[in-house]
């Protein structure tokens, strides 16, 4: 049997808005095995980016259970989340956040050194990772010498440098045309592949979504999972 990578049971966040409360997730339940993809998708302010928090240990839920890699993260310090963030968890966001003064090969290998790895061997690992997506020529290069799309993928990379089980990625083509929004699936879908990486991915892209095998539809705080129609 597979080993789950997410799972949440009736998951709750309501966010104190003044004298107001708004229940943002309600009763939410996820479950996601290890080396499976899910794409969340719904309108805007329907909570994405709220749970896409909660399942990266960066926001805490108001109740509900919340189990990464067997693990209830909620009941970890702050001290305890960041370094199980370091050891199971990558993250790609819409803009690259790339450090603009280093270069892909530093940007990539910048997780590596946090993590206590030596200068040399977190630069031989990060060469090995622009490789698999496609950027070794570019390894030398500052993001401000690169194309929106391989800033992107120099993103992935650093997000994957640490081989964490699971990659939470919020409109990770949102700044990117359609061709290159394609790409970046496409390399998405082939690391997942071959590393086995679990994915959650927030879009806006019906079409980009249909690719990662399950689509998770946020609507009035609930949760509704189906199987994509096609997997590209
Ligand atoms: N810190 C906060 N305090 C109060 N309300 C918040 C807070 N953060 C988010 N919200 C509200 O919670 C709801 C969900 O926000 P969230 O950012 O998760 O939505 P989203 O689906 O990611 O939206 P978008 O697609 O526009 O990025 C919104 O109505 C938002 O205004």
């Amino acid at each position: 049997m597979s080993e789950l990578v997410i799972k949440c049971q009736q998951l709750n966040k309501v966010y104190q808005d003044g004298e107001n409360q708004v229940a943002v997730l309600k009763g939410v339940n996820l479950s996601l095995e290890q080396g499976e993809m899910l794409a969340v998708v719904g309108s805007s302010g329907s909570g994405k980016s709220t749970l896409l928090h909660i399942l990266g240990t960066l926001d805490g839920a108001t109740d509900g259970k919340v189990e990464i890699k067997g693990k209830q993260v909620g009941k970890l310090n702050r001290k305890q989340q960041a370094n199980f963030r370091n050891e199971n968890l990558g993250f790609i966001y819409q803009f690259h956040h790339l450090l603009m003064e280093f270069t892909a090969v530093e940007n990539v290998a910048m997780p590596l050194l946090i993590k206590g790895l030596s200068a040399k061997d977190a630069t031989e690992k990060a060469r090995v990772m622009l490789d698999k997506v496609g950027l070794s020529h570019r390894s030398e290069h500052k993001p401000s010498a690169l194309s929106g799309g391989e800033r992107q993928r120099v993103a992935i990379a650093r997000a994957l440098v640490t081989e964490p089980a699971l990659v939470l990625a919020d409109e990770p083509t949102g700044n990117l045309d359609k061709q290159n929004a394609i790409k970046i699936y496409d390399l998405i879908k082939e690391l997942n592949s071959s590393l086995k990486t679990s994915f959650v991915v927030v879009t806006h892209d019906l079409e980009l979504a249909d690719k990662l095998g399950k689509i998770a539809y946020l609507d009035d705080g609930k949760l509704a999972i189906k199987e994509s129609q096609h997997v590209a």
